[in-house]
């Protein structure tokens, strides 16, 4: 096993020795203890190995996004954890029992308590929102009495009790995901997989159910798994985040940490994406490499903190008795922390730039030196 694989979500970044692997976490809703997953070949198309190496704990209670490009394996390691598949090596524990080796009712029984929801929701257009909500309670063989209570419940939970009636091509996505939501709580399940939920909704609506998983996170306390391609929904909703790539976990933690210090390319890339990295136009039009005489050094830093911000330019500047201009800044909120990149102009001189960049490091705030302006 690759030690960079074995990281159990919810550690802060640490180096790979000190990563727990998933036997570790003894609180996890599920565990990933040594998987693979291969496709066999078939008609002539070669095998495929989707998932290697995967050792991590989600947490109990926890929100954890699982980001990746197309093809890293994503779908693969869902259908891993609601039994839908088998791993070719390696055990998947959710909630203390080994969904891999279960078969048959077993199995069945096992699936009641994890539920899911879809990018393009999966309603049966035949039925109302309400007997879309019913279908898992009928399959668990509830009384009619008891399911009619139950979805009432549920669709108030998720905020559409007036369209009980309403069939899925009389509601629009944002309304068609919360009855996907009801229906997948239904069961009152421990595990929610949440497969690119909001992958076909506009920002707006994308925003209204990020936020709706997340009260059902806090008031129920069911553990949620975001499986999505955006970072923006693992921003908005996540406090870990595990990090696919072809297969592979490449990186893993506290999503303010990873924000912070991303150390996979593919993560800084899927950061790029949203954390808008880019420099104001009027400020990159200005920047060169070589130092101007009299010109400022250009230096972005990473930030993390309500008020951080203010605090390392104004110490700064006292501490080392130098001019520091706040030439740009960005402060979000990500995973319930302020994290933020400030760009800072300093005077030019190489004696400076290295005092600033020995006090930025001492106090480890990541930067780093993007050139100088005039
Ligand atoms: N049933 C299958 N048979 C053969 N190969 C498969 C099967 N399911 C997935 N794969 C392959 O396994 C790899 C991982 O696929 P997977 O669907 O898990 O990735 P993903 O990250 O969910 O991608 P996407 O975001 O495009 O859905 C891909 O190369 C895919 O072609």
């Amino acid at each position: 096993m690759n030690a960079h694989q074995s990281l159990a979500v919810g550690q802060p970044i640490a180096p790979p020795e000190a990563m727990s692997p998933a036997a570790a976490a003894p609180d996890a809703m599920v565990r990933f203890e040594s998987i693979s997953k291969t496709y066999p070949a078939y008609r002539g198309k070669p095998g495929v190995n989707a998932l290697q190496d995967i050792d991590f704990a989600i947490p109990r209670g926890s929100i954890t996004g699982v980001i990746g490009r197309s093809g890293a394996g994503k779908s693969s390691l869902v259908r891993l954890i609601n039994g839908l598949e088998k791993p070719t090596t390696g055990r998947v524990i959710v909630d203390n029992s080994d969904i891999s080796a279960l078969v048959g009712r077993e199995l069945r029984l096992a699936q009641r308590s994890i539920g899911m929801i879809f990018q393009h929701f999966n309603l049966l257009s035949s039925r109302t929102a309400a007997d879309n909500i019913a279908l898992p309670l009928e399959i668990a063989g509830w009384t009619r009495a008891d399911i009619k209570a139950r979805v009432a419940e549920l669709l108030a939970l998720v905020g559409i009790a007036d369209k009980h009636d309403r069939y899925p091509s009389e509601l629009s996505g944002g309304q068609k995901q919360r009855v996907g939501i009801a229906r997948a709580l239904a069961t009152r399940p421990s595990v929610l997989l949440s497969d690119e939920a909001t992958s076909a909704l506009d920002p707006q609506t994308t925003r209204a159910i990020l936020d709706l998983l997340a009260s059902i996170n806090r008031e129920l306390g069911v553990t949620i798994v975001l499986i999505t391609h955006e970072m923006s929904v693992v921003r908005q909703l996540a406090r870990e985040v595990v990090v696919l790539d072809a297969g592979r976990v490449v990186e893993s933690g506290h999503v303010a940490d990873i924000f912070t210090h991303p150390k996979h390319p593919i993560t800084q890339s899927f950061l790029a994406e949203v954390i808008g990295d880019s420099l104001p136009v009027s400020l990159a039009s200005r920047i060169v490499a070589e130092p101007p005489v009299g010109g400022q050094a250009v230096i972005r830093v990473q930030v993390r903190g309500a008020g951080a911000g203010d605090t390392v330019v104004a110490r700064l500047a006292r501490e080392l008795g130098l001019d520091v201009a706040l030439l740009s800044a960005r402060i979000d909120e990500i995973g319930g922390q302020h994290v933020g990149s400030l760009v800072l102009g300093i005077p030019g001189r190489e004696d400076a730039q290295a005092r600033v960049m020995a006090w930025l490091s001492q106090y480890q705030f990541p930067a780093e030196h993007l050139g100088y302006v005039a």
